[in-house]
């Protein structure tokens, strides 16, 4: 008989949206969406945007799987959204915070190689002193592969779309382990034509 257990991890989610700089912008992003396991979270697609929903791990694995499929592609895709942990609204979905920790994306997901650039920042809600805690939390010279640059009110992460979500993910949870209410917005773009890389 397996043995349950009861997680104390608390939900995570995040909204974001594909854009796709093609004719086949439809299938690209729904193809995207069915192809990926999303089995560990909840997801819900509309016409603006998808929202996932369960733990920090499949969280990631999944924004950072859709995207991959979609860059893949060879054409512009570009992806925005925001990630978010410890909103005091958000319980309903917690039958799948039972899911284990192997995020399901990672065995495709690790062996695509794509660059792109990324934008990203993060809002530590509850608390008076957000820099601090940025500055303390976040120590993005300890990531591997990518090329960190300070921008007006984001920073910049140019690399290895794998290695951007890994020090996106590093420091989103870094901070919510020190500010339970965290936010953090992100744009991530690959084959631009006016790529830098
Ligand atoms: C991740 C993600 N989810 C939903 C949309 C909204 N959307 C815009 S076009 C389209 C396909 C045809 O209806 C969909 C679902 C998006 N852009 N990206």
């Amino acid at each position: 008989m397996s043995e349950e257990v009861c997680s104390t991890e608390r939900i995570a989610g995040a909204q974001f949206n594909l854009s796709v700089m093609s004719d086949d912008f439809k299938e690209i992003i729904l193809g995207a969406l069915a192809e990926v396991d999303t089995a560990n979270v909840w997801k819900d697609t509309d016409d603006v945007s998808t929202c996932v929903r369960g733990k920090p791990v499949h969280v990631f694995d999944v924004v950072k799987a859709i995207y991959l499929h979609a860059a893949k592609t060879g054409e512009h895709v570009e992806m925005s959204g925001t990630f978010s942990i410890g909103c005091p609204g958000d319980s309903s979905g917690d039958t799948y915070m039972d899911r284990g920790d192997t995020p399901a994306n990672e065995d495709n997901a690790s062996s695509v190689s794509q660059k792109a650039g990324c934008k990203f920042a993060l809002y530590p809600l509850n608390t008076g002193n957000y820099m601090d805690v940025i500055y303390e939390q976040i120590d993005l010279s300890k990531e591997q592969n990518v090329t960190v640059t300070p921008s007006h009110y984001a920073t910049r992460l140019d690399g290895e779309v794998n290695d951007i979500f890994r020090a996106l993910q590093n420091a989103f949870i870094k901070v919510q382990n020190v500010v339970s209410h965290t936010t953090m917005t992100f744009t991530i773009s690959a084959n631009s034509p006016s790529s830098k890389q």
